[in-house]
């Protein structure tokens, strides 16, 4: 088998996808196939946090619109992100592997807090590592919360494992024209306005030279694919 082509990455895994066909939630079967994937990434040799979105449970801009603040829907998606990490951890370990959350919030009785110091401790254990709570700061996303613990935590590429299996020229969901890129730079990403990551993502991404690859989570072992040096997806890098 081909060795990774990383040393250590952060995933982002899409929250949206974790409610399976239920639509809403944590569907337990694609969960589970979900940390297979992982476990698998893991087995590979390359170190593994990951970042979980919320969006299978609240997204803040959505909330905010139905009548709290902006800031409260925030939070309550940054909370949401937290319960998919604990369902996750669960699921890891009861295979056998030893996973650890680390959140952006003081919760002692749930998790600990994120330190670089603690992720590189828990990765060298070898571990995987959950990044729960976003930022940590309303306003932003977990692909941003991606490209942010990636540069923090010295990872080599982000690898963003969404609904789709690439950066199209339009939104591949509402345009049947849209074409797919296989690279792209950054500022490509940034310039097109590429609804696929926010461009706060991206831009921190250009600037702590990250690169950033997606692709589908919808087919079995795309991880390790990726990781290998190979796969379908965009790479979005210099
Ligand atoms: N130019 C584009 N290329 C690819 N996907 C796009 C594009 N514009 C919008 N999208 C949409 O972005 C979605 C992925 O982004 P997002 O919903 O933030 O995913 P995630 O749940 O992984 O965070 C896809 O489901 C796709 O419909
Ligand atoms: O640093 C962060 C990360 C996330 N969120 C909130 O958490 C929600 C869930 O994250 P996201 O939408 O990125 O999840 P995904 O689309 O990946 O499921 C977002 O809508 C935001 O409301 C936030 O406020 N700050």
């Amino acid at each position: 088998m081909t060795d990774p082509v990383y040393r250590r990455v952060v995933i982002k895994l899409s929250g949206e996808y974790l409610a399976g066909q239920q639509g809403f939630g944590i569907d337990q079967p694609t969960l589970d196939r979900v940390a297979d994937d992982l476990i698998a990434a893991r087995q590979l040799g390359t170190e593994v946090a990951v970042v979980i979105g919320g969006g299978n449970i609240v997204r803040g801009v959505e909330v905010s619109s139905q009548g709290v603040s902006r800031t409260t829907g925030d939070t309550m998606g940054m909370l949401a992100t937290m319960m998919n990490c604990l369902a996750l951890e669960a699921t890891i370990e009861r295979k056998g592997t030893p996973a650890r959350t680390l959140s952006a919030f003081v919760m002692p009785e749930i998790s600990e807090l994120f330190t670089r110091t603690a992720a590189h401790k828990y990765l060298a254990e070898g571990r995987i590592v959950l990044l729960g709570g976003g930022t940590g700061n309303p306003f932003f996303t977990t692909d941003t919360t991606a490209v942010l613990r990636a540069a923090e935590i010295g990872a080599e590429a982000v690898l963003k494992a969404t609904n789709v299996d690439g950066v199209y020229s339009a939104d591949p969901k509402k345009d049947p024209t849209a074409t797919r890129f296989d690279r792209l730079t950054h500022s490509q990403a940034i310039e097109g306005g590429y609804k696929v990551m926010d461009a706060t993502a991206f831009a921190l991404a250009r600037e702590t030279l990250l690169p950033i690859i997606v692709f589908s989570i919808a087919e079995p072992g795309s991880i390790g694919a990726v990781l290998r040096g190979g796969g379908h997806g965009t790479v979005v890098a210099g």
